[in-house]
């Protein structure tokens, strides 16, 4: 790679520094609406950037960075393990999604996207609702997972779900040699989008929850339904999710949970939910190890939403969602057993599966021919 000669001698480049893995970072303002959004595109060698767009009161401009950053990362590597033909980008809107979402912001938001002419694909994530992007889509085509009624392919907090109980019968498949969900108690974190639709299928399969959520009418809904099958459920508040004597933890929330605080009260036997960016750092996937707690590597676990995203922008087959989706118990299983047979822990033997995989496309996608016509024509 070639070095620039700077004329400081380099000094004073700790922004270059902390992005050099990130091909492009967008900083978008709008003052009438009060729009301040990043958007974090880092890696097309797949194809066009894909990633949801998360609504969160970042308290300051380099947490919300650090979030796109670390999440549209993920997205490269969910890509390549999904075998989706995008590639890794993110994008975060500073504020609260209770109080600050207008039709004018989301589609100032859809103006930035659009300048980016195809580059970046968006759609929701945590504090965002397809609704939302309905206002976007005004503005550019470059939106997915609206309602089928807009043109969409619906909801993809759906696919994401059943994702995660593809995840977690490979899972306990692993650890208890059963894929059964029934007969194990699960401790959910984040009764939202996802979270609530895994919850109503844990429920129905007859297995005991505990949860926890900072919404109050999240937790009621889920009570109720757990309450009218007659499963058991535990309500707990905020911290006590991590030391709850569940056999398996379920993060549907924040990201960065597995961590020096939290991997002390764990005691469950394995870690495996939709939340992006669980480990807040790779060697918590050691110490998760070291611990006898199976995790399972989240990008592979909740690319069910990604799947479905994807596929619309060529053009919308459930059946080939489903299919896809379906596939992640047995990508799972496969990371699990390299990650034992090489003693190396499942999100390492996951990222070198990923990084091999790019690596093997890559070299596909540098073949031009006049008549061939590139593989990324999706919508614009
Ligand atoms: N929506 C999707 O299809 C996908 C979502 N994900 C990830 O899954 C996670 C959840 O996403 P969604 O369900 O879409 O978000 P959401 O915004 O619909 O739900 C998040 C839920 O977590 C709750 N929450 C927030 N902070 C909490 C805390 N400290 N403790 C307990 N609960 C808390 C919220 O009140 C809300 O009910 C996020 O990390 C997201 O990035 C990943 C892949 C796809
Ligand atoms: O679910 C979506 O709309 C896009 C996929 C995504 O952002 C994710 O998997 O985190």
């Amino acid at each position: 790679m070639k070095t620039l000669t700077l004329a400081n001698g380099g000094k004073n480049m700790d922004m270059f520094e902390k992005i050099s893995e990130h091909q492009q970072i967008v900083y978008c303002n709008d003052k009438e609406t009060g729009l301040k959004a990043i958007i974090a595109i880092h890696n097309t060698t797949l194809g066009p950037a894909l990633g949801g767009c998360r609504m969160q009161p970042y308290e300051t401009v380099e947490a919300a960075l650090e979030d796109v950053l670390r999440l549209s990362k993920g997205m490269t590597y969910k890509c390549a393990a999904a075998d989706v033909d995008f590639g890794g980008g993110k994008a975060v809107i500073i504020g609260d999604p209770l109080q600050d979402k207008t039709p004018e912001l989301f589609r100032a938001f859809g103006q930035f996207v659009d300048s980016l002419n195809g580059r970046f694909y968006t759609g929701t994530d945590m504090g965002t609702t397809p609704d939302d992007f309905v206002h976007a889509l005004k503005e550019t085509n470059c939106i997915v997972g609206v309602d089928e009624v807009y043109g969409g392919s619906g909801d993809s907090s759906i696919p994401t779900a059943q994702g995660v109980i593809y995840g977690l019968r490979a899972t306990n498949k692993t650890v208890w040699g059963t894929d059964d969900l029934y007969g194990k108690s699960y401790a959910i974190q984040g009764l939202g989008k996802v979270g609530y639709k895994v919850a109503e299928q844990l429920i129905e399969a007859g297995a005991d929850l505990y949860v926890t959520d900072i919404n109050q009418h999240a937790i009621d809904k889920v009570t109720q339904k757990a309450k009218a099958s007659g499963v058991g459920i535990k309500v707990v508040k905020g911290e006590e999710i991590y030391s709850v004597p569940a056999d398996v933890f379920v993060p549907c929330a924040l990201g960065g949970i597995i961590n020096d605080q939290t991997i002390d009260q764990l005691k469950v036997k394995a870690v495996a939910g939709s939340a992006n960016n669980q480990l807040l750092a790779i060697k918590h996937g050691r110490i998760l190890q070291e611990k006898g707690i199976l995790y399972a590597p989240d990008y592979i676990v909740n690319a069910g939403g990604l799947i479905q995203v994807a596929d619309e922008l060529y053009e919308p087959n459930k059946a080939r969602v489903l299919t896809k989706t379906r596939a992640i118990y047995q990508t799972l299983l496969n990371v699990y057993e390299e990650s034992s047979n090489n003693n190396i822990t499942t999100i390492e033997a996951a990222n070198r599966f990923c990084e091999q995989r790019i690596e093997a496309r890559s070299r596909r996608n540098n073949f031009f021919s006049h008549e061939k016509r590139p593989k990324w024509s999706v919508r614009v």
